[in-house]
């Protein structure tokens, strides 16, 4: 761009708009098309030098006349001679004359660009959500706020709100605090993405549409007649399009907002038939609905689809990921269909971030995933050395393993205490007493262990609370150089808690 096209340097620093102070007057050549001549095959010839500017009309039919670009016409030489005279067009046809530039010829990055401080980041990018545009300004950038909210409402189509991000930590539900810059205070959109119908209070939930493209690919990884667990759905830009593709999805959010959102746009879609919304926290939700669920579906024969769990948290996912492993022990049903999990997660750190999403996936199932794992893939990058990532591997549960293992306990505790005993007992050299105890030993019942297990996990959960319970840690991962990672301990822990 010409210095000269720009708006004047005297805007720059200026905070409170004053669209007045862009007004400027510039000479630029003009082609004068006599009347002999056909002004559209003259404007045709002139397309590649035309001055396009913001509202400019660079042809001109009253006054037959043609605005071109300064920078590459500074000369008659520089137009296409010949096919200009064979128009009838000659040199003296090229004149310079003023024009006057104002507000409403400059977009809004020039506009911002000529205003903002030279030195410090511009302001690089913005959503927009039906009408609502929203920023996330940067410290040095917020003195100019108003500004750039009414900047952006004049020359943005169809915004009538504009907010910041007012804080930069997250809470529980994802939604965004914000501060109204410019416009109306009215935060209830309704918008399209990938084909999909959705309304929601953007002020109240979480809607990201940087996300679109994933939303979209998760969708193309789904078939007719496939099942889909939706952890986390938002106000369902996963759960709608697949519902809409022909799947069955179970979705949950936390967040009352996005669950009656959730719940009015699968209306919107017409899909509510084919999905089931709860309003649950995830850990509850992976527990009672998704297991009770995934038994049926396995159980029922004429379910022939895949199944896939989506969880996008990114911050928290992974953690939930360690109620799968022994989600459906005690069930000897058989996990013909191994659920596919697509997990997200926050991977940080100059390096490749892909091992550390895996890493983070492991530590909190407690075993190596390769044997699992489909792919990790980038999603987007949130921060310097920050990137959302998503790891798409083969569910952990291990059911028809742990289906037996509870099935045989009652055998395996009295032949486990009985060696005890035996080992033990030996040593004194009294080998009758062990035999008793091993004999009452075997008439103990489970559901009396059942009940013991319970009593020491409410002992221990009231231990816990009394304590403000503190995040838990993931599970330590067997040394890298072992062959076979050691699960059994893993196993064992979650039968405790699942006995619940
Ligand atoms: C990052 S958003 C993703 C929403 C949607 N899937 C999308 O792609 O736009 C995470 C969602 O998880 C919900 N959420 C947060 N904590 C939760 C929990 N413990 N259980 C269930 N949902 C939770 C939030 O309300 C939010 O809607």
């Amino acid at each position: 761009m010409c210095a000269d096209l720009l708006p004047p340097a005297t805007v720059r620093g200026m905070t409170e708009l004053d669209r007045d102070a862009f007004t400027r007057t510039v000479r630029v050549p003009h082609l004068i098309v006599p009347e002999a001549t056909n002004l559209n095959s003259a404007a045709r010839a002139m397309k590649q030098y035309l001055l396009k500017m913001e509202r400019y009309k660079p042809i001109r039919s009253e006054e037959r006349k043609i605005t071109l670009h300064p920078i590459p016409v500074k000369q008659w030489e520089d137009l296409p001679v010949e096919p200009l005279k064979e128009l009838g067009i000659e040199k003296d046809c090229l004149v310079w004359e003023e024009i006057k530039l104002s507000y409403e010829n400059y977009k809004y990055d020039l506009i911002l660009k000529a205003v903002l401080p030279e030195d410090q980041e511009g302001l690089s990018a913005f959503s927009k959500i039906g009408h609502i545009i929203h920023l996330n300004l940067k410290n040095h950038l917020l003195p100019y706020r108003r500004l750039i909210g009414k900047v952006l409402m004049d020359k943005i189509a169809d915004c009538r709100t504009v907010v910041n991000k007012s804080n930069s930590i997250q809470n529980t539900y994802r939604n965004f605090e914000m501060e109204l810059i410019c416009g109306e205070p009215d935060y209830e959109v309704s918008i399209k993405e990938n084909g999909c119908a959705y309304k929601f209070d953007f002020s109240r939930v979480y809607w990201n549409p940087r996300l679109s493209t994933e939303h979209q690919k998760i969708t193309d990884m789904l078939q007719q007649g496939d099942l889909l667990y939706d952890l986390y759905a938002g106000v369902g830009p996963f759960t709608v399009p697949a519902a809409k593709k022909g799947c069955t999805v179970v979705a949950n959010d936390l967040n009352p907002d996005s669950y009656s959102a959730l719940v009015i746009n699968c209306g919107l879609n017409k899909v509510m038939r084919t999905v089931k919304c709860y309003n649950k926290d995830a850990v509850d939700f992976i527990k009672v609905e998704l297991r009770k669920d995934l038994l049926a579906k396995l159980a029922d024969a004429k379910f022939q689809g895949n199944i896939h769990i989506t969880m996008n948290l990114p911050a928290m996912a992974v953690e939930h990921l360690v109620h799968f492993p022994g989600l459906l022990s005690g069930e000897s049903i058989e996990l013909r269909i191994k659920p596919l999990v697509h997990v997200y997660c926050f991977a940080q750190g100059a390096d490749d971030k892909k091992p550390i999403a895996q890493q983070k996936v492991e530590q909190w199932l407690g075993v190596e995933v390769t044997a699992m794992l489909k792919e990790i893939t980038f999603v987007r990058n949130v921060a310097p050395n920050k990137d959302m990532m998503r790891v798409r591997n083969l569910s952990v549960l291990r059911m028809a393993k742990k289906a037996n293992k509870l099935k045989d306990q009652p055998k395996q505790l009295a032949k486990k205490a009985k060696n005890v005993f035996a080992v033990s007992q030996a040593k004194k050299g009294n080998l009758k007493k062990t035999k008793e105890v091993a004999a009452k030993l075997k008439k103990i019942n489970v559901q009396d262990k059942r009940e013991k297990v319970d009593a020491n996990f409410k002992t221990l959960h009231a231990q816990i609370v009394a304590k403000k319970t503190p995040k838990p840690t993931p599970r330590p991962l067997p040394a890298k150089n072992k062959t076979t990672p050691d699960t059994n301990k893993m196993e064992t822990d979650l039968n405790k808690l699942e006995m619940k």
